[in-house]
Protein backbone atom coordinates (compact mmCIF):
# COMPACT_ATOMS: atom_id res chain seq x y z
CA UNK A 1 0.00 0.00 0.00
CA UNK A 2 0.96 3.28 -0.77
CA UNK A 3 2.75 4.97 2.05
CA UNK A 4 0.30 9.01 3.31
CA UNK A 5 2.39 11.90 1.86
CA UNK A 6 2.37 15.37 3.95
CA UNK A 7 0.59 18.34 2.07
CA UNK A 8 0.29 21.45 3.62
CA UNK A 9 -2.02 24.19 2.36
CA UNK A 10 -0.41 27.28 3.00
CA UNK A 11 -2.46 30.97 3.83
CA UNK A 12 -1.10 34.30 3.58
CA UNK A 13 -2.56 37.39 4.62
CA UNK A 14 -3.12 38.69 0.87
CA UNK A 15 -0.26 41.53 1.38
CA UNK A 16 3.40 41.67 -0.26
CA UNK A 17 5.05 41.43 3.69
CA UNK A 18 2.90 38.17 4.45
CA UNK A 19 3.61 36.93 0.96
CA UNK A 20 6.83 36.80 0.86
CA UNK A 21 7.87 35.13 3.81
CA UNK A 22 5.18 32.27 3.96
CA UNK A 23 6.18 31.47 -0.14
CA UNK A 24 10.00 31.53 1.11
CA UNK A 25 8.55 28.73 3.55
CA UNK A 26 6.76 27.01 0.91
CA UNK A 27 10.02 26.42 -0.96
CA UNK A 28 11.73 24.94 1.64
CA UNK A 29 9.01 23.07 2.32
CA UNK A 30 8.97 21.52 -1.39
CA UNK A 31 12.73 21.38 -0.96
CA UNK A 32 11.95 18.97 1.42
CA UNK A 33 9.59 16.86 -0.93
CA UNK A 34 6.52 17.86 0.75
CA UNK A 35 3.47 18.86 -1.31
CA UNK A 36 2.25 22.74 -0.68
CA UNK A 37 -0.23 24.44 -2.07
CA UNK A 38 -0.29 28.36 -2.09
CA UNK A 39 -3.29 29.98 -1.34
CA UNK A 40 -3.30 33.30 -2.87
CA UNK A 41 -6.24 35.91 -3.55
CA UNK A 42 -7.48 36.28 -7.13
CA UNK A 43 -6.39 39.75 -7.11
CA UNK A 44 -2.89 38.81 -5.89
CA UNK A 45 -2.44 35.78 -7.69
CA UNK A 46 -3.19 37.70 -11.31
CA UNK A 47 0.01 40.27 -10.30
CA UNK A 48 2.07 37.09 -9.45
CA UNK A 49 1.30 34.88 -12.51
CA UNK A 50 5.22 35.29 -13.84
CA UNK A 51 6.45 34.26 -10.81
CA UNK A 52 3.83 31.54 -10.05
CA UNK A 53 4.70 29.97 -13.36
CA UNK A 54 8.70 30.17 -12.44
CA UNK A 55 7.97 28.70 -9.12
CA UNK A 56 5.71 25.88 -10.70
CA UNK A 57 8.67 25.40 -12.73
CA UNK A 58 11.13 24.68 -10.15
CA UNK A 59 9.79 22.95 -7.62
CA UNK A 60 7.37 20.08 -8.73
CA UNK A 61 5.46 19.82 -5.36
CA UNK A 62 4.37 23.85 -5.40
CA UNK A 63 0.94 24.23 -6.19
CA UNK A 64 -1.22 27.50 -6.18
CA UNK A 65 -4.50 28.40 -5.86
CA UNK A 66 -6.56 31.90 -5.89
CA UNK A 67 -9.78 32.42 -4.12
CA UNK A 68 -11.45 35.99 -3.38
CA UNK A 69 -10.75 38.54 -0.91
CA UNK A 70 -14.20 40.00 -1.42
CA UNK A 71 -13.22 43.13 -2.91
CA UNK A 72 -13.56 44.24 -6.42
CA UNK A 73 -10.42 43.99 -8.61
CA UNK A 74 -10.73 48.17 -8.81
CA UNK A 75 -10.44 48.59 -4.93
CA UNK A 76 -7.46 49.83 -3.18
CA UNK A 77 -5.52 47.49 -1.17
CA UNK A 78 -3.08 50.23 0.39
CA UNK A 79 -3.38 51.05 4.29
CA UNK A 80 -6.26 52.76 4.53
CA UNK A 81 -8.33 50.17 2.80
CA UNK A 82 -6.51 47.43 5.23
CA UNK A 83 -10.49 47.52 7.52
CA UNK A 84 -12.56 46.93 4.40
CA UNK A 85 -9.97 43.90 3.49
CA UNK A 86 -10.29 42.71 6.90
CA UNK A 87 -13.79 42.29 7.10
CA UNK A 88 -14.14 41.20 3.57
CA UNK A 89 -12.04 38.40 4.08
CA UNK A 90 -13.99 36.77 6.91
CA UNK A 91 -17.10 37.40 5.07
CA UNK A 92 -16.55 35.45 1.63
CA UNK A 93 -12.99 34.25 2.59
CA UNK A 94 -13.57 32.05 5.23
CA UNK A 95 -16.41 30.06 3.25
CA UNK A 96 -14.47 29.82 0.47
CA UNK A 97 -11.64 28.88 2.42
CA UNK A 98 -13.51 25.85 3.62
CA UNK A 99 -14.74 24.82 -0.25
CA UNK A 100 -11.20 24.84 -0.87
CA UNK A 101 -10.00 22.45 1.90
CA UNK A 102 -13.17 20.16 1.22
CA UNK A 103 -12.08 20.01 -2.19
CA UNK A 104 -8.61 19.40 -1.92
CA UNK A 105 -9.15 16.54 0.71
CA UNK A 106 -11.35 14.95 -1.85
CA UNK A 107 -7.72 14.09 -3.21
CA UNK A 108 -8.26 14.31 -7.27
CA UNK A 109 -5.46 15.22 -9.40
CA UNK A 110 -1.65 14.70 -8.12
CA UNK A 111 -1.71 16.22 -4.48
CA UNK A 112 -2.27 13.87 -1.46
CA UNK A 113 -5.32 14.91 1.00
CA UNK A 114 -4.28 17.96 3.08
CA UNK A 115 -2.58 17.37 6.25
CA UNK A 116 -1.60 20.32 7.72
CA UNK A 117 -2.94 24.20 7.21
CA UNK A 118 -0.19 27.09 8.15
CA UNK A 119 -2.43 29.77 8.15
CA UNK A 120 -1.39 33.39 8.63
CA UNK A 121 -1.46 34.43 11.84
CA UNK A 122 -3.92 37.22 10.89
CA UNK A 123 -6.23 35.00 9.39
CA UNK A 124 -7.81 33.10 12.81
CA UNK A 125 -11.22 31.52 10.89
CA UNK A 126 -8.43 29.11 9.35
CA UNK A 127 -7.81 27.14 12.62
CA UNK A 128 -12.38 26.80 13.13
CA UNK A 129 -12.15 25.88 9.31
CA UNK A 130 -9.07 23.45 9.69
CA UNK A 131 -10.86 21.83 13.06
CA UNK A 132 -13.97 20.85 11.42
CA UNK A 133 -12.04 18.72 9.31
CA UNK A 134 -10.11 17.94 11.86
CA UNK A 135 -6.82 19.16 9.88
CA UNK A 136 -3.78 20.58 11.98
CA UNK A 137 -2.77 24.05 12.28
CA UNK A 138 0.25 25.91 12.85
CA UNK A 139 -0.04 29.92 13.03
CA UNK A 140 2.50 31.70 11.04
CA UNK A 141 3.60 35.50 12.76
CA UNK A 142 4.83 37.29 10.06
CA UNK A 143 6.03 40.27 12.57
CA UNK A 144 8.73 40.37 15.08
CA UNK A 145 8.43 38.32 18.27
CA UNK A 146 8.89 41.49 20.33
CA UNK A 147 5.55 42.71 18.64
CA UNK A 148 4.01 39.45 19.34
CA UNK A 149 5.10 39.49 22.97
CA UNK A 150 3.90 43.59 23.23
CA UNK A 151 -0.13 42.12 21.79
CA UNK A 152 0.07 39.47 23.86
CA UNK A 153 0.24 41.63 26.99
CA UNK A 154 -1.94 43.76 25.79
CA UNK A 155 -5.29 42.03 27.82
CA UNK A 156 -2.54 42.94 30.88
CA UNK A 157 -2.00 46.53 30.16
CA UNK A 158 -5.57 46.90 29.95
CA UNK A 159 -6.29 45.18 33.51
CA UNK A 160 -3.84 47.37 34.96
CA UNK A 161 -4.88 50.30 33.50
CA UNK A 162 -1.93 51.43 31.74
CA UNK A 163 -4.11 51.23 28.50
CA UNK A 164 -5.96 53.14 27.09
CA UNK A 165 -4.04 56.79 26.84
CA UNK A 166 -4.88 58.97 24.01
CA UNK A 167 -2.67 60.31 21.60
CA UNK A 168 -2.24 63.71 23.19
CA UNK A 169 -1.56 61.97 26.86
CA UNK A 170 2.49 61.86 27.65
CA UNK A 171 3.90 59.17 25.07
CA UNK A 172 7.49 59.53 26.31
CA UNK A 173 5.93 57.80 29.78
CA UNK A 174 7.22 53.67 30.61
CA UNK A 175 5.16 51.61 30.01
CA UNK A 176 5.45 48.50 32.83
CA UNK A 177 4.09 44.80 32.61
CA UNK A 178 5.69 43.91 29.96
CA UNK A 179 8.35 41.47 31.00
CA UNK A 180 11.28 41.91 29.63
CA UNK A 181 10.99 45.35 27.95
CA UNK A 182 11.59 47.49 31.47
CA UNK A 183 13.03 50.43 31.19
CA UNK A 184 12.85 50.29 27.32
CA UNK A 185 9.13 50.25 26.26
CA UNK A 186 7.59 53.87 26.10
CA UNK A 187 3.88 54.09 25.39
CA UNK A 188 5.30 55.66 21.93
CA UNK A 189 6.82 52.16 21.23
CA UNK A 190 3.28 49.71 21.51
CA UNK A 191 1.57 49.47 18.25
CA UNK A 192 -0.55 52.38 17.22
CA UNK A 193 -4.16 50.99 17.53
CA UNK A 194 -2.92 51.40 21.23
CA UNK A 195 -3.16 55.15 20.84
CA UNK A 196 -6.59 55.10 20.85
CA UNK A 197 -8.71 56.31 24.00
CA UNK A 198 -11.07 53.68 22.94
CA UNK A 199 -10.70 50.02 24.71
CA UNK A 200 -13.13 48.89 21.36
CA UNK A 201 -10.86 50.63 19.04
CA UNK A 202 -11.31 47.95 16.16
CA UNK A 203 -8.18 48.02 14.79
CA UNK A 204 -6.64 47.01 18.62
CA UNK A 205 -9.23 44.62 19.22
CA UNK A 206 -8.62 42.99 16.11
CA UNK A 207 -4.91 42.45 16.72
CA UNK A 208 -5.37 41.55 20.48
CA UNK A 209 -7.99 38.82 18.89
CA UNK A 210 -5.91 37.38 16.72
CA UNK A 211 -2.95 36.84 18.52
CA UNK A 212 -5.22 35.24 21.42
CA UNK A 213 -6.54 33.14 18.44
CA UNK A 214 -2.93 31.98 18.09
CA UNK A 215 -2.63 29.96 21.02
CA UNK A 216 -5.38 27.56 20.02
CA UNK A 217 -2.63 26.26 17.05
CA UNK A 218 -0.99 23.57 17.48
CA UNK A 219 2.44 25.09 16.71
CA UNK A 220 3.51 28.97 15.56
CA UNK A 221 6.46 29.89 13.68
CA UNK A 222 8.23 33.18 13.22
CA UNK A 223 10.44 34.73 11.21
CA UNK A 224 13.12 35.46 13.50
CA UNK A 225 16.41 33.89 14.89
CA UNK A 226 16.82 33.28 18.59
CA UNK A 227 20.06 35.06 19.01
CA UNK A 228 18.18 37.87 18.04
CA UNK A 229 15.00 37.97 20.03
CA UNK A 230 15.75 35.35 22.71
CA UNK A 231 14.02 37.18 25.57
CA UNK A 232 10.61 37.34 23.78
CA UNK A 233 10.57 33.72 22.50
CA UNK A 234 11.11 32.19 25.86
CA UNK A 235 8.55 34.65 27.35
CA UNK A 236 6.11 33.39 24.07
CA UNK A 237 6.92 29.77 24.55
CA UNK A 238 4.91 30.01 28.07
CA UNK A 239 1.87 31.03 26.18
CA UNK A 240 1.71 28.79 22.81
CA UNK A 241 2.17 24.93 22.67
CA UNK A 242 5.60 24.95 20.25
CA UNK A 243 7.64 27.79 18.50
CA UNK A 244 9.58 26.70 15.30
CA UNK A 245 12.28 30.03 15.33
CA UNK A 246 12.81 29.92 11.14
CA UNK A 247 14.22 33.19 10.13
CA UNK A 248 15.76 35.21 8.52
CA UNK A 249 13.48 33.25 5.33
CA UNK A 250 14.53 35.14 2.76
CA UNK A 251 18.15 34.22 3.53
CA UNK A 252 17.45 30.75 4.34
CA UNK A 253 15.80 30.13 1.01
CA UNK A 254 17.91 31.32 -1.04
CA UNK A 255 21.10 29.64 0.72
CA UNK A 256 18.52 26.48 0.61
CA UNK A 257 17.55 26.87 -3.00
CA UNK A 258 19.60 24.52 -5.17
CA UNK A 259 18.61 26.11 -8.34
CA UNK A 260 20.30 28.92 -10.01
CA UNK A 261 18.35 32.13 -10.20
CA UNK A 262 19.23 35.00 -12.47
CA UNK A 263 18.82 38.37 -10.97
CA UNK A 264 15.78 39.34 -13.53
CA UNK A 265 13.81 35.95 -12.73
CA UNK A 266 10.95 37.03 -10.92
CA UNK A 267 10.48 34.44 -8.50
CA UNK A 268 10.88 36.88 -5.47
CA UNK A 269 7.50 37.26 -6.10
CA UNK A 270 7.01 40.98 -6.23
CA UNK A 271 3.37 42.38 -6.09
CA UNK A 272 4.60 45.51 -8.04
CA UNK A 273 6.65 45.42 -11.33
CA UNK A 274 10.31 46.03 -10.43
CA UNK A 275 12.37 48.54 -12.00
CA UNK A 276 15.62 47.65 -12.31
CA UNK A 277 17.42 51.07 -13.98
CA UNK A 278 18.36 51.73 -10.05
CA UNK A 279 20.58 48.85 -10.48
CA UNK A 280 22.61 50.54 -13.18
CA UNK A 281 22.44 53.64 -11.31
CA UNK A 282 24.13 52.01 -8.41
CA UNK A 283 26.79 50.40 -10.25
CA UNK A 284 27.91 54.28 -11.47
CA UNK A 285 28.12 54.88 -7.17
CA UNK A 286 31.10 55.23 -4.59
CA UNK A 287 30.86 52.56 -2.20
CA UNK A 288 28.61 52.89 0.82
CA UNK A 289 27.43 56.02 -0.70
CA UNK A 290 23.92 55.69 -0.82
CA UNK A 291 20.77 55.98 1.23
CA UNK A 292 18.31 53.54 0.23
CA UNK A 293 14.70 55.24 1.23
CA UNK A 294 11.70 52.60 1.05
CA UNK A 295 8.87 52.75 3.02
CA UNK A 296 6.90 49.03 2.12
CA UNK A 297 4.42 47.98 0.14
CA UNK A 298 1.13 49.90 1.85
CA UNK A 299 2.80 52.85 3.31
CA UNK A 300 0.48 55.95 2.18
CA UNK A 301 2.36 59.28 2.84
CA UNK A 302 0.75 62.92 2.92
CA UNK A 303 1.95 66.13 0.25
CA UNK A 304 3.32 67.41 3.37
CA UNK A 305 5.32 64.45 4.86
CA UNK A 306 6.75 63.78 1.26
CA UNK A 307 7.73 67.01 0.83
CA UNK A 308 9.61 66.95 4.58
CA UNK A 309 11.18 63.71 3.43
CA UNK A 310 12.90 65.18 0.01
CA UNK A 311 14.10 68.49 1.29
CA UNK A 312 15.38 66.37 4.41
CA UNK A 313 16.85 63.88 1.77
CA UNK A 314 18.09 66.64 -0.64
CA UNK A 315 19.53 69.10 2.04
CA UNK A 316 22.12 65.94 3.71
CA UNK A 317 24.11 66.42 0.74
CA UNK A 318 23.64 62.54 0.26
CA UNK A 319 23.30 60.14 -2.42
CA UNK A 320 20.04 58.07 -2.39
CA UNK A 321 17.63 55.80 -4.52
CA UNK A 322 13.88 56.35 -2.89
CA UNK A 323 11.14 53.71 -3.92
CA UNK A 324 8.13 55.87 -4.96
CA UNK A 325 4.84 53.42 -5.29
CA UNK A 326 2.55 54.68 -7.48
CA UNK A 327 -0.35 53.99 -5.09
CA UNK A 328 2.03 55.82 -2.20
CA UNK A 329 -0.28 58.91 -1.77
CA UNK A 330 -2.85 59.80 0.50
CA UNK A 331 -4.92 61.96 -1.67
CA UNK A 332 -4.89 60.79 -5.26
CA UNK A 333 -2.13 62.24 -6.88
CA UNK A 334 1.61 61.06 -8.38
CA UNK A 335 4.13 61.19 -5.49
CA UNK A 336 6.80 62.15 -8.56
CA UNK A 337 4.32 64.91 -9.17
CA UNK A 338 4.61 66.58 -5.65
CA UNK A 339 8.57 66.86 -6.16
CA UNK A 340 9.55 70.69 -6.86
CA UNK A 341 9.40 70.74 -10.46
CA UNK A 342 12.47 73.37 -10.66
CA UNK A 343 14.26 69.69 -10.19
CA UNK A 344 14.15 67.30 -13.07
CA UNK A 345 12.82 64.02 -12.41
CA UNK A 346 14.65 60.81 -13.58
CA UNK A 347 18.21 59.43 -12.41
CA UNK A 348 20.17 61.94 -11.57
CA UNK A 349 23.83 61.90 -10.57
CA UNK A 350 23.16 62.30 -6.92
CA UNK A 351 19.47 60.55 -6.64
CA UNK A 352 17.42 57.95 -8.38
CA UNK A 353 13.18 57.55 -7.70
CA UNK A 354 11.61 53.97 -8.79
CA UNK A 355 8.51 53.13 -8.47
CA UNK A 356 9.26 49.78 -6.86
CA UNK A 357 12.99 48.34 -6.61
CA UNK A 358 14.58 44.84 -5.86
CA UNK A 359 15.19 45.33 -2.32
CA UNK A 360 17.06 42.42 -1.97
CA UNK A 361 19.74 43.18 -4.35
CA UNK A 362 19.58 47.06 -3.54
CA UNK A 363 20.32 46.34 0.35
CA UNK A 364 23.41 43.88 -1.44
CA UNK A 365 24.50 46.34 -3.87
CA UNK A 366 28.21 47.66 -2.43
CA UNK A 367 27.04 51.48 -2.96
CA UNK A 368 24.29 51.36 -0.58
CA UNK A 369 25.35 52.59 2.96
CA UNK A 370 21.90 53.10 4.85
CA UNK A 371 18.36 52.41 4.72
CA UNK A 372 15.51 54.43 5.45
CA UNK A 373 12.71 52.46 6.48
CA UNK A 374 8.91 52.06 7.89
CA UNK A 375 10.36 49.13 9.78
CA UNK A 376 8.47 47.14 8.56
CA UNK A 377 9.81 43.21 9.89
CA UNK A 378 10.68 42.16 6.06
CA UNK A 379 12.94 45.25 5.49
CA UNK A 380 14.49 45.12 9.16
CA UNK A 381 15.42 41.49 8.56
CA UNK A 382 16.83 41.88 4.93
CA UNK A 383 18.74 45.18 6.07
CA UNK A 384 20.25 42.83 9.37
CA UNK A 385 21.23 40.28 6.67
CA UNK A 386 22.80 42.35 4.31
CA UNK A 387 24.53 44.61 6.51
CA UNK A 388 22.96 47.98 6.29
CA UNK A 389 22.35 50.47 9.24
CA UNK A 390 18.78 51.89 9.40
CA UNK A 391 17.07 54.96 10.04
CA UNK A 392 13.64 54.16 11.44
CA UNK A 393 10.44 55.86 10.16
CA UNK A 394 7.50 53.93 11.94
CA UNK A 395 4.13 54.05 11.65
CA UNK A 396 2.16 51.48 13.15
CA UNK A 397 1.88 47.88 14.88
CA UNK A 398 4.80 45.68 14.88
CA UNK A 399 6.74 49.06 12.92
CA UNK A 400 6.78 51.03 16.84
CA UNK A 401 8.76 48.79 18.62
CA UNK A 402 10.80 47.50 15.62
CA UNK A 403 12.62 51.15 15.62
CA UNK A 404 12.65 51.01 19.15
CA UNK A 405 14.91 47.79 19.23
CA UNK A 406 17.05 48.63 16.56
CA UNK A 407 18.19 51.82 17.86
CA UNK A 408 18.34 51.31 21.72
CA UNK A 409 18.65 46.90 21.67
CA UNK A 410 20.14 46.28 18.77
CA UNK A 411 22.07 49.54 17.97
CA UNK A 412 21.66 49.18 14.42
CA UNK A 413 20.43 51.91 13.46
CA UNK A 414 18.16 55.12 14.81
CA UNK A 415 14.53 55.99 15.48
CA UNK A 416 13.09 58.79 14.09
CA UNK A 417 9.57 57.94 15.29
CA UNK A 418 6.76 60.73 15.81
CA UNK A 419 8.83 63.28 13.66
CA UNK A 420 8.79 64.14 9.85
CA UNK A 421 10.40 67.34 9.29
CA UNK A 422 13.43 68.23 6.75
CA UNK A 423 16.19 69.59 9.89
CA UNK A 424 15.50 66.09 11.70
CA UNK A 425 15.86 64.00 8.35
CA UNK A 426 18.78 65.90 7.27
CA UNK A 427 20.46 65.35 10.61
CA UNK A 428 19.37 61.35 10.62
CA UNK A 429 21.16 60.98 7.69
CA UNK A 430 23.96 62.76 8.81
CA UNK A 431 24.49 60.76 11.64
CA UNK A 432 23.96 56.88 10.12
CA UNK A 433 26.04 57.75 6.72
CA UNK A 434 28.82 60.03 8.86
CA UNK A 435 29.00 60.81 12.19
CA UNK A 436 27.89 57.81 14.11
CA UNK A 437 28.84 55.26 10.87
CA UNK A 438 31.66 53.48 12.44
CA UNK A 439 30.26 53.10 16.02
CA UNK A 440 27.41 51.71 14.41
CA UNK A 441 28.65 49.40 12.16
CA UNK A 442 30.23 47.64 15.01
CA UNK A 443 26.74 46.33 15.53
CA UNK A 444 25.45 45.75 12.65
CA UNK A 445 28.35 43.17 11.12
CA UNK A 446 27.90 41.45 14.62
CA UNK A 447 24.17 40.75 13.92
CA UNK A 448 24.59 40.17 10.33
CA UNK A 449 26.95 37.77 11.70
CA UNK A 450 24.59 35.71 14.01
CA UNK A 451 22.03 36.18 10.91
CA UNK A 452 24.61 34.57 8.79
CA UNK A 453 25.31 31.92 11.49
CA UNK A 454 21.52 31.13 12.39
CA UNK A 455 20.88 30.11 8.74
CA UNK A 456 23.86 27.49 8.35
CA UNK A 457 23.81 23.74 9.00
CA UNK A 458 24.13 23.78 12.49
CA UNK A 459 22.23 27.17 12.91
CA UNK A 460 19.56 27.60 15.19
CA UNK A 461 16.80 28.27 12.45
CA UNK A 462 18.23 25.75 10.54
CA UNK A 463 17.68 23.26 12.78
CA UNK A 464 14.04 24.29 13.56
CA UNK A 465 13.40 24.04 10.13
CA UNK A 466 14.45 21.00 10.03
CA UNK A 467 12.18 19.69 13.21
CA UNK A 468 9.05 21.33 11.63
CA UNK A 469 9.68 19.13 8.70
CA UNK A 470 10.17 16.49 10.48
CA UNK A 471 6.80 16.76 12.46
CA UNK A 472 4.86 18.01 9.01
CA UNK A 473 6.19 14.36 7.84
CA UNK A 474 4.59 12.80 11.11
CA UNK A 475 1.14 12.11 10.12
O1 LIG B 1 10.67 48.64 -3.68
C1 LIG B 1 10.48 47.69 -2.92
C2 LIG B 1 9.96 47.84 -1.62
C3 LIG B 1 9.76 46.70 -0.87
N1 LIG B 1 10.04 45.48 -1.37
C4 LIG B 1 9.81 44.25 -0.57
O2 LIG B 1 8.54 44.34 0.06
C5 LIG B 1 8.60 43.75 1.34
C6 LIG B 1 8.03 44.74 2.32
O3 LIG B 1 7.80 44.09 3.54
P1 LIG B 1 7.90 44.88 4.94
O4 LIG B 1 9.18 45.56 5.06
O5 LIG B 1 7.61 43.88 6.02
O6 LIG B 1 6.81 46.00 4.86
P2 LIG B 1 5.20 45.99 4.53
O7 LIG B 1 5.00 45.69 3.14
O8 LIG B 1 4.71 47.29 5.02
O9 LIG B 1 4.68 44.80 5.49
C7 LIG B 1 3.55 44.64 6.33
O10 LIG B 1 3.75 43.31 6.85
C8 LIG B 1 4.92 43.12 7.64
C9 LIG B 1 4.97 41.66 8.04
O11 LIG B 1 3.86 41.36 8.84
C10 LIG B 1 4.90 44.05 8.85
O12 LIG B 1 6.10 43.92 9.58
C11 LIG B 1 4.70 45.49 8.41
O13 LIG B 1 4.60 46.33 9.55
C12 LIG B 1 3.46 45.59 7.54
O14 LIG B 1 3.27 46.92 7.10
C13 LIG B 1 10.06 43.42 1.62
O15 LIG B 1 10.27 42.03 1.51
C14 LIG B 1 10.82 44.15 0.55
O16 LIG B 1 11.98 43.47 0.08
C15 LIG B 1 10.56 45.32 -2.63
O17 LIG B 1 10.83 44.20 -3.08
N2 LIG B 1 10.76 46.44 -3.38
Amino acid sequence: MEQPQPHVLILPFPAQGHIKPMLCLAQLLCNAGIHVTFINSHHNHSRLIHSIQALSCYFPTLHFESISDGLSEDDPRSLPSFPDLVSSIKSVTKHLFRELLVSLNRGSGPRPPVTCVIADGIMSFSIDVAAEFGTRVIIFRTFSACCLWIYLCVPKLIAEGQLPFGADDDLEREIEGVPGMEGILRRRDLPHACRSKQIDDPLLQFFVNETLAMTRASSIILNTFEELEAPFLSQIARLVPNIYTIGPLHALTKSRNRISISPTSSLDASLIKEDRSCMTWLDSQPLRSVLYVSFGSLFVLTRLQLLEFWHGLVNSGQRFLWVLRPDMMSRDENARDVIPSDVTLGTQEKWCIVGWAPQEEVLAHPAVGGFLTHSGWNSTLESIVAGVPLICWPQLSDQMVNSRWVSEIWRIGLDMKDTCDRSTVEKMVRVLMEEKRAEIMKSVDQFAGLARDSISQFGSSNKSLQKLIEDLKIL
